[in-house]
């Protein structure tokens, strides 16, 4: 006996589907999709046992109802159609808007994360599953060499051999890590507490209100409420939502509605994040060439006119995730930015590097801001700084939101890398517009290992 099609419904692509016979009645049927058969689901009659589509439902809607929620709820088959009927609402997407290789503007969609969550998703989605990822291995030893940077130490009315040990340990962590945590920043407590609050606040609200409340960036790559770097239907998915925004210069010039207008103190709390944030790149962007020997204004200077210099910020949102061995949060890369600082709440770590082949996942000190090296620091630096090749994991049982601010030139200054005078280094990167730099480096997400920063590295002849 086969199903008939319209009792098919095209959620996966199926390697094939089986009818389920109840009394020489066709009561459903089920799909396989060979890899989530092989990897996510566990047992084939497991699987069988789990999903059902009801003809009564003429073939539009997937039920996906463990076990245990059958028997906790001591489902029968009209409440099944009901909970059925309840999941069926149609798939939430996220539309995505990318430049291709031909310069067109594109449109993909990948389905709403915290949508799915929301509809009692019990596994993974295809789209979603990966080969497991490699697992983080916690080395506490090591990550003491992560170093915790006090940034009153350094500054110019410091202890003067107290500020000498802070920089030789800014240097040291920023050569062996590409990042570092910095505590006695320009970010007081309960302004970290409200910008977690705006930022929970804003992914708490419905989905329809969520979109209202954020304006259309449909023509600008990779900003607004959605997912990022997805350039097609059949790639690959990380577990996250994301608010990207741009939020300097102010970008009222290009006619978008930037800013979420719920909740109200969204804009307010986010600005004043980034006014202190900023200035404690701008410290920062003093302090390490000074800690690596080099002119202390030769990183800083590249970014004139300051006026046009770029920050972006992005929020993270993972929710739990049913299968996180077998699911990334957000995908390996290198921010293409010159320096990022990461601020992550309530000690929910998911932030992973790859040091010496092994990923190593970073703590999430409370009050403290990760600052991680990007690509034009690396180049600015001659690669003494290298960006970190990092990822996010989601977790089974805690959401987690992490603020990304990335701090870049003027998309028209031209960077290149600061060799100090006496040392008889030669340049290992090349000079490059920014915003060359930063298109190019979009192009390769997901590719191998620090691909984009190639781009910039001079050939060894
Ligand atoms: O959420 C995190 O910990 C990492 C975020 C990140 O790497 C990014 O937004 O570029
Ligand atoms: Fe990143």
């Amino acid at each position: 006996m086969t199903v008939p099609d319209k009792f098919v419904y095209p959620v996966m692509k199926a390697m094939f589907c089986l009818p389920l016979v109840h009394n020489k009645e066709v009561r459903g049927c089920v799909y396989l999709h060979q890899r989530e058969s092989r990897t996510c689901v566990p047992q084939f009659p497991h699987y069988l046992s789990n999903i059902f589509i009801i003809p009564e439902l003429k073939g539009t809607t997937l039920v996906d109802l463990s076990q245990s929620q059958i028997k906790s709820h001591n489902w029968n088959r009209r409440s099944m159609i009901r909970h059925s009927q309840s999941l069926a609402q149609p798939q939430s997407f996220h539309e995505v808007s990318f430049v291709d290789e031909e310069g067109r503007t594109m449109t993909a969609r990948g389905p709403v994360v915290q949508e799915l969550v929301r509809h009692g998703l019990q596994q993974l989605p295809a789209r979603f599953l990966r080969d497991a990822p490699p697992p983080a291995l916690v080395d506490h030893r090591e990550l003491e060499s992560m170093a915790l940077i006090d940034m009153a130490k350094l500054s110019p009315e410091a202890d003067p051999s107290s500020r000498a040990e802070e920089l030789r340990r800014l240097a040291a962590s920023a050569e062996s890590w590409g990042m570092f945590f910095v505590t006695g920043h320009g970010v007081p407590l309960p302004l970290m507490a409200s910008l977690a609050e705006v930022l929970k606040a804003f992914f708490m609200l419905s989905l329809e209100e969520k979109r209202a409340s954020v304006g259309s960036y449909k023509d600008i790559d990779n900003l607004g409420y959605g997912r990022s770097f997805v350039k097609s239907e059949d790639q690959k998915l990380d577990w996250v939502d994301r608010l990207a925004m741009r939020v300097h210069p102010n970008q009222d010039s290009l006619g978008l509605r930037l800013w979420p207008q719920t909740p109200v103190d969204f804009r307010p709390v986010v600005e004043k994040y980034v006014e202190a944030a900023r200035r404690d790149c701008d410290i920062l962007l003093q302090a390490l060439p000074e800690a690596l020997m080099l002119e202390r204004q030769s990183f800083l200077e590249q970014f004139q006119p300051c006026s046009e210099l770029i920050v972006n910020v992005r929020n993270n949102y993972y929710p739990p995730c049913p299968c996180p061995s077998s699911s990334v949060g957000l995908s390996p890369h290198t921010d293409a930015s010159a320096v990022t600082v990461l601020a992550q709440f309530d000690g929910v770590q998911g932030l992973e590097v790859l040091r010496r082949g092994r990923w190593v996942r970073a703590p999430a000190p409370e009050g403290a801001l990760l600052v991680v090296a990007g690509d034009l620091l690396e180049i600015m630096s001659n690669g003494r700084v290298a960006s970190p090749w990092h990822r996010a994991m989601p977790s089974a049982d805690r959401e987690r939101f992490s603020v990304a601010l990335f701090y870049n030139p003027p998309p028209r200054a031209e960077i290149g890398p600061v060799v100090g005078g006496g040392s008889g280094a030669k340049p290992v990167y090349r000079k490059v517009v920014v915003e060359d730099y930063v298109k190019n480096s979009y192009t390769f997400f997901n590719a191998g290992e620090k691909t984009p920063i190639k781009y910039a590295k001079i050939e060894a002849n």
